[in-house]
């Protein structure tokens, strides 16, 4: 009996790697193209009669020569599969989204299959992409990632002043507490409230006090450095933790704080209001054990500063 397939034989296999929903690319060593399917043809707008023989990456740039000489070696080496996932490359071959009303994506997120192909011998002799659509995949894990991570800042952020929440500011001094202690990067903390607030809020309605509480914000905002850990500890409490400062350091930016804040006119019902706010300050040193210590400190240095007569700065030799 003759072992050998006719055309005719194979015409559905043929038909069927056409118009099967995946891209089907087949490339030999040289990375020359023998085999283009219809998903190719309809995503690219070339045509096999056009991509035949023509090395693959001559047509699409944006495949790196180096990255696809490893690719194929490692499969023709392992004789094994290999894949790329749209998450360590978005895409092998750059296509436009074919959902644009549907989706936001510019282009067709991709994973792709590297396959082996044999010859009679067993010798590699080919490889086979198998290109897969996952853009709804992307874009919705994207989607998802980035809800995530709204959510987590909005644990961590105060609602009235969008400064980071005492929590979520503990939780970064803990840390950077342990990187002082790691490599002896120092910080030191801030610690202030705003003095008579209660004054502010029995006079003017809880609504002033508010926006009163913001403006303080906006001041650290503006007198703070990126690397600055600013949050609100509490009602009218205020901190920062500056990186790589000591405590002469901190002395001179609470001292800018304080006049910032004694500087700001709040107007309520064409009254001129001024408010004026009290300081700790405290670094971390070998002494102080943990963060917790830091705190304890600075807050020892807020209370010598309203007992002394407020608007200043107190230290606590703790
Ligand atoms: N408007 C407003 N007031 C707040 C908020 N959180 C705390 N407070 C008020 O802050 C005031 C704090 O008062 P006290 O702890 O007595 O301190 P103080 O009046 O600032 O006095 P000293 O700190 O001793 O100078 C209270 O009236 C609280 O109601 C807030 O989110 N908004």
């Amino acid at each position: 009996m003759s072992a050998t397939i006719e055309l005719k034989d194979i015409h559905w296999l043929i038909d069927m790697v056409h118009s099967i929903d995946v891209g089907i690319v087949i490339i030999d060593k040289d990375f020359n193209v023998k085999v283009w399917n219809g998903f190719m043809e309809n995503h690219s707008g070339f045509l096999t009669a056009h991509m035949m023989d023509k090395k693959i990456t001559d047509v699409f740039t944006s495949i790196p020569e180096d990255w696809l000489q490893q690719k194929v070696k490692s499969v023709c080496l392992l004789k094994n599969k290999a894949f790329t996932t749209w998450e360590q490359r978005p895409y092998l071959f750059k296509f436009k989204s074919y959902r644009p009303i549907t989706s936001n994506a510019e282009f067709m997120y991709q994973n792709v299959t590297f396959l082996p192909l044999t010859d009679i011998v067993g010798v590699v002799t080919q490889i086979c992409m198998i290109v897969h659509d996952v853009t709804d995949v992307a874009l919705s894990k994207q989607t998802s990632q980035k809800a995530n991570a709204k959510l987590t800042r909005l644990s961590q952020t105060d609602t009235l002043t969008q400064l980071n929440n005492q929590g979520y500011w503990r939780e970064r001094c803990a840390s950077e507490f342990l990187i002082y202690k790691k490599s002896g990067r120092i910080a030191s903390m801030i610690l202030f409230d705003i003095d008579h607030f209660k004054i502010v809020n029995d006079t003017y309605g809880h609504t002033f006090g508010d926006e009163v509480l913001k403006g303080i914000a906006d001041v650290i905002q503006d007198n703070s450095k990126k690397e600055d850990i600013t949050g609100r500890f509490g009602g009218e409490e205020f901190t920062s933790l500056l990186i790589d400062t000591n405590l002469e350091g901190a002395k001179l930016i609470a001292e800018r704080l304080r006049k910032a804040i004694e500087a700001i006119h709040f107007e309520f019902q064409g009254t001129v209001v001024k408010v004026t706010a009290s300081f700790g300050i405290a670094q971390m040193t070998d002494s102080i054990t943990d963060h917790e210590k830091l705190i304890e400190v600075a807050n020892l240095g807020l209370y010598i500063a309203k007992n002394n007569g407020r608007n200043q700065i107190g230290v606590s030799e703790h």
